[in-house]
């Protein structure tokens, strides 16, 4: 059995498009975007897909013409959004270390609303949007100090995280920001974590939030929407089962039933993360005196969520049919022992061979570099029987673009 992309077999995409190979099913993107709709019927929310987790522009223009808004966190994502034809009053602008020159382009584009994660932060946006003549709309990031349960270095909602303002300021900042003329307090938000298995830790920091919500309330500061951020995470291995939206969407909806309040939601690595995959071919097999290598063409400069975190993604034989199997580390051309996609991995696989490494729709191709001067991989949207090119693979020339051999005699 070969493996397909919706109807398309792996092998015909490798062959049109070359490898490494970034395959994205469009009917898997829709799916996961009408999960969320479906479990939070009930709340109506704003879905803002979190742009970093793949920000591809197809990717963004699908979700765009799916209703979808946008968060984002940098000028260049907003840029993004805008030159996939999303529209501005859908984009929320996150981040710990927004620029000037970011607030000035976020405000020119009358985006929806600036997550505010600090005190200073509050102090510059005033002053940019006052020299603009603007009022800027703006939520205030609240750190919950709720333990998302997952990886330390995705973890984004405790106390020790740099990530948004200290519950305990969290009133202190409200003020301020109530006393500043050229900001309009529209809401409050809060992003714990992300791959998160377990959600009831994100139903607690809703619960804490909307404590606050009512504390600020009896002060007279009204907010207009709460946002929960992203976070739900993905099955990365094959008998996994992905968290259950559901049971989250109805404690979010009996949490919030009887207030005015708009829900927006950010999600990241549960709109993508499942779509795409990683089509990579064998170079080489290597028996070593205590390993075997299967030595591929992507390598960690394609994916490096293995590498960062250890992560596992799941990775089989393209062609189902393969024989012999072996345990071996899957490893890139890369000049870095830490440059793997899988280590001590059971894997059927001879030279020239085609493997499949799944879940590899977020933080992959996203968080590709040239490390090396490795060329990024193309990407391609498949649709049915019908391939899109998304991105095409870099060439030598694209490497090279922005530098110049020009040393001072
Ligand atoms: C502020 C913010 N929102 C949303 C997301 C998306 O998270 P996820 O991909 O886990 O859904 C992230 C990334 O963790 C984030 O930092
Ligand atoms: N890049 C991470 C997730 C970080 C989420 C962004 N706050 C990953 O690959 O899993």
């Amino acid at each position: 059995m070969i493996q397909t992309c919706e109807q398309i077999p792996y092998p015909q995409l490798a062959e049109q498009f070359g490898t490494p190979l970034y395959v994205y099913s469009q009917d898997a993107l829709t799916q996961a975007y009408r999960a969320y709709e479906t479990a939070f019927s009930g709340s109506q929310p704003l879905i803002c897909y979190a742009v970093k987790a793949n920000s591809n522009l197809s990717i963004i223009q699908h979700f765009a013409q799916l209703g979808s808004g946008f968060d984002t966190v940098s000028g260049g994502e907003i840029a993004r959004v805008l030159a996939a034809g999303g529209s501005a009053d859908k984009i929320i602008f996150s981040g710990v270390g927004k620029t000037v020159a970011e607030m000035q382009f976020a405000l020119q584009n009358n985006i929806k609303c600036f997550n505010v994660e600090s005190l200073p932060e509050l102090d510059r946006l005033n002053e940019v949007a006052g020299k603009m003549g603007k009022i800027a709309p703006i939520s205030l990031r609240i750190n919950p100090d709720v333990d998302a349960k997952t990886h330390p270095y995705i973890s984004t909602g405790l106390k020790a995280n740099k990530f948004g303002i200290a519950m305990s300021d969290a009133e202190r900042a409200y003020q301020h920001a109530a006393s500043l003329p050229h900001l309009q307090i529209v809401g409050i938000d809060c992003h714990i974590g992300s791959q998160l298995l377990d959600l009831s830790p994100l139903s607690a920091a809703c619960e804490r939030i909307l404590h606050l919500i009512d504390k600020l309330a009896a002060q007279g500061i009204e907010l207009q929407h709460i946002d929960l951020g992203g976070g739900v995470g993905i099955n990365y291995r094959p008998n996994d089962n992905p968290p259950d939206l559901q049971p989250y969407a109805d404690k979010v909806a009996q949490l919030l039933a009887g207030r005015d309040l708009a829900l927006i939601l950010e999600p990241g690595r549960s709109l993508v993360g499942n779509a795409g995959s990683l089509i990579t071919r064998v170079e080489y097999v290597k028996q070593g005196e205590e390993k075997n290598f299967v030595i591929v063409d992507a390598a960690m400069n394609d994916l490096i969520r293995p590498a960062l975190y250890q992560a596992y993604h799941h990775i089989d034989n393209v062609d189902g049919s393969r024989q012999n199997r072996m345990v071996a580390d899957i490893v890139g051309a890369i000049c870095e022992t830490g440059d793997f996609l899988a280590q001590e991995r059971e894997i059927a696989a001879q030279q020239g061979d085609l493997l499949r490494v799944h879940s590899a729709g977020a933080y992959a191709a996203s968080m590709a570099s040239n490390y090396n001067t490795r060329n990024r991989a193309a990407e391609v949207l498949v649709s049915g029987s019908q391939a899109r090119l998304i991105r095409q693979r870099e060439t030598f020339d694209d490497l090279i673009a922005h530098e110049k051999a020009c040393l001072v005699e």
